[in-house]
């Protein structure tokens, strides 16, 4: 690094000071806090950005600003890897070190290392696409983005404005392969697949279809981009509420996360809805929940949630069929499912019995990502609906090698088109709320099927999960699959303990990656031994732990 840069970065370093006591680590989905403590984070990852894409030849690389389904008051940032991914996680310690360091000094002399360590090219033109979600904090916060982004020197920032986290990802995956990147390309992309999904249901399923969705936007930028996709679409009736136009909060009683926890109604439904099909999306819009409100519901604000698991379960059941109707010439097609700890176990065992091989990841998309990828046709969901299907690129490339040569109207012909629209469809950056919409909203028409008869794939044992402040969570280490604790000592056999007394129980304990507590979470054979073990789980950890 050269004086130039290095003046460079020690001026505008000053402009940023990190406000005192903030402790910042990059967790499960990038840095979050309270919006009024992240100019100075903002500023820095703008410079991790410009060095990410320095490092991998000047290719583009996303800068996203949100807190997602967090509060309105918080905001964060994340990036995203020119390949539409997350963040290299090798790259996360540096992220670390530099959101933390104390003083201009010790930021520099921290990249100047860096920089060396890992051979960062300093001459080239870095590219960093920015992003935010509706927060009124995004402005002020992408101008820091991009004052960090530009002084690393020759890189460009450039500010596309209000997206969903997974469209930043979609762009910058398309950019970098060369593809039309615009926004409007995004759309297209997902109208023209969806419209092929729907122009190859069988005739005689057709006539259940059609019936209207009810989305809630969460007051955030999903609703209004899906309002924008809407004008793209035929073959689907949407009616969008909560596109926060009409006051209300960003995740305020409304969004995935909110129905999804609380398993009641988002603001704006209620009693009116009962037994329609109904969608949630979170703040960033890379989660989605189905809900309908059921005809025996008094108030009206209970629901019966299809969650991730669920979701995950229509498109593990829809991509064998089609599998199934291909000849695959003894390849031996590998579909793999992943999902976490938090999975209800009911859909595990659903998922295994219809054959299907379930691997377990730790939380967090990045580790779901990873395995997914590891198969043929991979499909990831964590129960919180933020899930995708990852198609490898060598079975791509196979699947639309057999569609030119199938006779067309053939069932394997339409089986592989099928797939093929699924791939294009779906985002294969990120989950994303959008096209996850489309994709369930094409596969109940092609199935014939209501959100009531979905519901119907299994029956989710009743579940609870609560979250125990305590002085040090770190002080809870797991195995890799989260599902048991190695420390503190004896915590699991207590846990275990617990278990036992209680018909189909099962619990486990981990410190969260976005919020300062450790979450305890339980499942059993009826709503209230669900309840009594989450809560017996929590006093041990307060007894093992201390309560804060
Ligand atoms: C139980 C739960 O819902 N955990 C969420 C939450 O992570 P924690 O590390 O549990 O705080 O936020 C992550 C990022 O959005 C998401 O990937 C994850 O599923
Ligand atoms: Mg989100």
């Amino acid at each position: 690094m050269d004086e130039t840069q290095i003046a460079s970065l020690l001026k505008s370093s000053e402009l940023y000071p990190i406000p005192q006591s903030l402790k910042l680590s990059y967790g499960t989905a990038g840095f979050r806090a309270d919006a009024s403590l992240l100019e100075s984070t903002v500023y820095r990852v703008g410079i991790l950005s410009s060095l990410r894409s320095l490092k991998l030849n000047s290719s583009t690389v996303g800068l996203m600003i949100t807190a997602s389904h967090n509060r309105v008051s918080d905001n964060g940032v994340k990036l995203s890897d020119p390949s539409g991914g997350m963040l290299s996680q090798g790259w996360e310690p540096f992220a670390d070190q530099i959101a933390n360091a104390s003083s201009p000094r010790e930021l520099v002399s921290l990249i100047r290392e860096f920089v060396e360590k890992e051979e960062i090219p300093m001459g080239g033109g870095g590219e960093v696409w920015l992003g935010r979600d509706t927060r009124p904090s995004g402005e002020r916060l992408l101008r820091a983005a991009e004052i960090g982004v530009g002084s690393v020197l020759g890189s460009v920032a450039v500010d596309l404005g209000v997206l969903t986290t997974p469209q930043l990802h979609w762009l910058v995956r398309a950019k970098n392969r060369g593809l039309k990147a615009a926004e409007s390309d995004y759309f297209e992309n997902l109208s023209t697949s969806f419209k092929c999904l729907i122009d190859l249901i069988p005739v005689e399923k057709l006539e259940s279809s059609r019936s209207k969705v009810v989305l809630d936007g969460a007051n955030g930028v999903g609703g209004q981009k899906m309002e924008v996709l809407r004008g793209f679409l035929s073959g689907l009736d949407v009616e969008i509420r909560n596109t926060g136009r009409d006051g209300g909060v960003l995740n305020e009683g409304v969004g995935a996360d909110f129905v999804q926890k609380e398993k009641v109604v988002p603001l704006g439904f209620g009693l009116k809805d009962v037994g329609m099909r109904c969608a949630s999306f979170d703040g960033d819009a890379d989660r989605l929940v189905y809900f309908y409100v059921p005809s025996e519901s008094c108030s009206g604000d209970k629901v019966e949630l299809l969650d991730g698991d669920k979701i995950l379960s229509l498109f593990a059941l829809f991509i064998k069929e089609q599998l199934n109707s291909i000849d695959d010439e003894g390849k031996e097609t590998r579909l793999g499912v992943v999902q976490t700890a938090y999975a209800n176990g009911a859909s595990t065992d659903y998922l295994k019995e219809i054959g299907l091989e379930v691997v377990f990841a730790k939380t967090g998309v990045k580790h779901l990502h990873e395995k997914a990828a590891e198969y043929d046709v991979g499909i990831y969901f964590e129960a919180n609906g933020h899930g995708t299907i990852l198609f490898s690129e060598s079975f791509l490339s196979w699947l639309v090698g057999k569609q030119k040569v199938l006779s067309q109207g053939s069932d394997e012909h339409d089986a592989v088109s099928r797939l093929v629209a699924v791939s294009n469809l779906i985002n294969q950056a990120v989950g994303d709320a959008l096209s996850g919409l489309l994709l369930v909203e094409a596969i109940l028409q092609h199935m014939g099927w209501s959100v009531q008869k979905w519901n119907e794939l299994y029956k989710d044992l009743p579940s609870r999960q609560v979250k125990v402040e305590v002085p040090d969570r770190t002080a809870v280490v797991t195995t890799s699959e989260e599902t048991e604790a190695l420390k503190p000592l004896g915590i699991q056999d207590a846990i275990n303990a617990e278990i036992k007394k209680r018909q189909r129980g099962r619990a486990f304990i981990r410190p969260s990656g976005t919020e300062d507590v450790v979450r305890v979470y339980a499942e059993a054979s009826t709503q209230e031994d669900a309840d009594s073990l989450a809560n017996s789980v929590a006093q041990l950890v307060k007894s093992f732990l201390g309560s804060s």
